[in-house]
Order: C-alpha cells, then structure tokens, then sequence
C-alpha cells in the first residue's frame, strides 16, 4: 500500500477568465472545484494508475466533509483526521487565452496538539501495511515546522520508504532527517540551497547539494522533465538528466504531483530508478493536457513514455 499525506487539505477551484486583467471585474466562462492539497492530487494519480494507495492527513468541517465525499466518488480510500477548524479552498484563475494559472492559496485551519496526536496514531497504524509513505504540501497553521522530519524518522524505524515535496522550513527539516526521496520544483530547490540556478549544470548541483544536506535521493522537476541525483540498483549514486519534448500545457498546475505519483507507482511495482524517473516524467507532462491537478489519463502516459529520454550524467567527482 501507498500512504499520502495532506495536513493541509483543500477543495481547489479554478475559475476559466479569458483576458484576465488585475484590477478588472472579471465573469468567469466555466468552474471547476475539486478536493486538492498535493498529497490528494498524488492519491488521485496514483488510483488512475491503479496502484493501491490511501489518502490521510487532516479534513475539517463542511470543506472538508467535501472533501472526503468527493474523493470517495472518485473511488479514492481515504482515512482523514476530522478537525474542529475548516479546511481551506484554494482559488485559481485559468485564463484560456494565454494558459497562464493564478493560484491563490488560503494558509488553511490551525490544527490542536490533541488532533496531531490523533493523526500520529493514524500515520503508525496505517504505517503498518504501508511500503512508501508520500509527504506533500504546505502546512496548516499551529503546525511545528519540523512536523515531516518527526514523521519520517518514525516511519524509518518501520521500514516505510519515506518521499517528500513540500517547501521552506518544513522542507529543510526533513531533509535533515534523511527521507528515502525528496522531490521539490525549482523555486523551492533554490530556496533549500540558498541560490538561484542559471544553467542545467546549477540545477544538476542542486540535486546532488540536496542529497549532501540529507535527502536519500532527489529529484527536482523542471517544466520538461527532470534532475535527478538517484541510487542505482547496486546502491551507487547517479545523475539523471530526465527530458520530454514539452507539450502546449492546458493547465500545468499539478503537474509536480503527476510526476511524484508517477514515480512512487513505478517504484511500487519494481521499476529501476530509471524506470521511475522516465514513467513519472510522462505523468507530469500527460497532466498538462488536463484540468484538475493529478489527473492523468493512463494510456496517453504509456504513448507519451517512448518520448521520454533518460540521460545519465557526470560531474566533477567531488559533486556527483
Ligand atoms: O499549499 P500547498 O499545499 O503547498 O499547495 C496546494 C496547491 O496549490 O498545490 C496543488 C497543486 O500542486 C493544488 O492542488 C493545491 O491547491
């Protein structure tokens, strides 16, 4: 079984504006609403790709009844921690003309000591039949920033493959508790390091600096494809460079969390690093053609897969 974590739920609604102006009064044209949050978008790509997975972390009040409500139409299992504050609704505007998405998202509700401690319990017990544990997303507020690195070191000690994409302070302290896998994009890889990346050569630095600062392995995603620093099958260290011809996104918002599920479904079911990386590539780019983040159509991955390259890389022998 897969486990992905959402503390910080949401029910994500995207407006489609044609023409959106800042500071005009927009109409928009259609709507979508869907429950979101990156660790649920990872559980939905995971289902579309028909591996067993379980959605947990936190939903509160009538938001978050939506939530689980909808999942479980989408035949997601889920198995949340009820909370006395409301999920949040993140909005996003779509304007069709250009493809360019503007994300607002709500900080979300503050969560108890008691109800992180209900979900501990939760996290061990689903741990129990669980072989890789995803981490994904922001946080709810009243949350100790180093809430992911406690985690992962529990889930260490019972043998659960530990993957993680989140961003800031949360993202450093688990990296700092070495997590098997860290999958951040590029803004939050720089933040992590400390610098911004000019060249492809920076960004195949910044994986490699990621797994020196800690992380097992990591994988940072780019618009079309991937940087990767992974353990081949004999335990050694590689460089991947990960590409696919990009495609004229529809909507690109979510596409990190195609990729993620990609490659957790792949790693799932035996794949080679290689593997992985190539089959979560193809995700996150099939989920471009869609709306609703995770969404992705099985047999176009498959198709678009043959167009995925992967390239082993060398660095100077001090870095890679
Ligand atoms: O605030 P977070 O949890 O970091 O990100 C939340 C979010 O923007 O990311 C997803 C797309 O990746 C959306 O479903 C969601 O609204």
């Amino acid at each position: 079984m897969i486990i992905t974590v959402t503390l910080n739920t949401a029910i994500d609604k995207t407006l489609e504006v044609p023409n959106f102006r800042i500071g005009r009064r927009h109409r928009s044209v259609d709507q979508t609403t869907m429950p979101g949050g990156k660790g649920v978008n990872v559980a939905r790509a995971i289902k579309r790709l028909g591996r067993p997975v379980i959605a947990t972390g936190f939903a509160g009040g009538a938001t978050g009844t939506r939530i689980v409500e909808a999942l479980t139409a989408e035949s997601v299992l889920t198995d949340f921690v009820r909370i006395g504050e409301e999920s949040r609704t993140n909005t996003s505007v779509l304007d069709p003309t250009t493809g360019i998405q503007t994300e607002i998202n709500e900080r979300g509700p503050a969560v108890s000591e008691r109800e992180m401690e209900l979900f501990r319990d939760k996290l061990l017990y689903l741990a129990q039949g669980a072989d890789i544990c995803v981490f994904a997303g922001s946080l709810p507020r009243a949350v100790e920033t180093d809430v992911y690195a406690g985690l992962i070191r529990e889930l260490r000690k019972r043998g659960v493959t530990t993957v993680v994409d989140t961003d800031g302070e949360p993202l450093r302290h688990a990296v700092r508790a070495e997590p098997d896998v860290v999958s951040p994009n590029v803004i939050e890889a720089e933040e992590l390091v400390g610098h911004e990346f000019n060249d492809d050569e920076d960004r195949m630095l910044a994986v490699a600096e990621i797994v020196e600062q800690g992380a097992g392995e990591a994988i940072m995603t780019v618009p079309d494809g991937c940087f990767a620093k992974v353990k081949t099958d004999n335990g050694s260290p590689q460089l991947y460079r990960v590409r696919v011809e990009q495609q004229e996104a529809r909507a690109a918002v979510g596409s990190g969390d195609a990729f993620l599920a990609g490659y957790v479904a792949a790693r799932y079911t035996g794949g080679t690093p290689e593997e992985c990386l190539r089959f979560g590539v193809a995700c996150g780019a099939e989920s471009t053609q869609h709306f609703g983040a995770g969404v992705i159509d099985p047999h176009n991955v498959e198709r678009l897969l043959g167009a995925v390259e992967a390239t082993p890389v060398s660095l100077p022998a001090e870095v890679s």
